[in-house]
């Protein structure tokens, strides 16, 4: 954990964390805070255990150690209020191809509605915010399967975000989506941040993901570095961790990334 992170108060504390998937250990003794009110992207090569540290953070796998949601560990919270307080977009999730986009992005509400009660006003409001907010308002009578790639994870996402939740985990939210969808998404974040939520997410675009504010690299179920984006050290990580076959560069004011040749 580096020394800014642990003077913020953290939206996620990890402390310790160890995974198994099969007969192998994928997460090593990790221990990590992710600052509140900002945007984390974690980042490393394939294997990593990127993925599966995401599904720790939430929850989602068995593990070892400890991890804390708002200064509260997971097992502490009720189910239904830990539902409200933290969304969650998967990597290639399966839906229910027949269900219509409205119905899918409503999931995002079950957490805020009482058992077998009809969505509430509030509940519709969220929903109309949310599919405006990525575009898909005027799917919202199709069914999920009639939709592509693309058009999906933006119905998926809108799911996610009409949990209006404190924190947001989202495990390769760009899959898919077209060069001016990532740009929406990037504002869409930048939006969240700007209102004290927090976002989490697994991104393989590393010039994405450094549009965020603290990155946080990852190497063989281990941590290798985390610090801000802007950094030297934290580029200096991730030359080092994708084997110096990319370079950063700043570049009108960005920071990307290009490719290294093998030499
Ligand atoms: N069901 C499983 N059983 C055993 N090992 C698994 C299983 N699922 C994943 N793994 C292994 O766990 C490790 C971490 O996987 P994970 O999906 O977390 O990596 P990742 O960093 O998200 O990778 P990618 O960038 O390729 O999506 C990998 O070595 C993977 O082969």
């Amino acid at each position: 954990m580096n020394a800014r992170a642990q003077t913020q108060p953290a939206a996620i504390l990890a402390r310790g964390l160890s995974a198994r998937l099969g007969e192998a250990e994928v997460l090593h003794d990790l221990t990590l805070a992710l600052p509140h009110g900002r945007w984390t992207c974690i980042v490393g090569p394939n294997g990593a255990g990127k993925s599966t540290l995401l599904k720790a953070l939430a929850g989602l796998l068995p593990c070892r150690g400890t991890v804390a949601l708002l200064g509260r560990p997971l097992a502490d919270w009720p189910r239904r209020q830990r539902a409200q307080q933290l969304a969650w977009l998967g990597q290639n999730e399966g839906s229910a191809d027949d269900l219509t986009v409205w119905d899918v992005a409503m999931l995002g509400r079950l957490p805020h509605q009482a058992w077998l009660s009809a969505p509430s006003a509030a509940d519709r409001a969220a929903v109309e915010r949310a599919l405006r907010a990525t575009q898909a308002w005027e799917w919202r009578g199709r069914s999920l399967g009639q939709l592509s790639g693309g058009e999906r994870q933006r119905v998926l996402l809108a799911r996610a975000l009409a949990v209006e939740a404190q924190v947001l985990l989202m495990d390769e939210p760009l899959a898919n989506l077209d060069p001016p969808h990532q740009a929406d998404w990037l504002e869409l974040v930048r939006r969240l941040v700007c209102a004290g939520r927090t976002v989490v997410s697994v991104l393989h675009e590393i010039g994405m993901a450094l549009h965020a504010d603290e990155l946080v690299v990852m190497a063989q179920g281990r941590v290798t570095h985390q610090g801000r984006c802007a950094d030297p050290n934290t580029h200096r990580a991730l030359e080092a961790v994708f084997d110096q076959r990319i370079a950063v560069h700043h570049l009108q004011g960005q920071w990307v990334v290009l490719p290294r040749p093998n030499t």
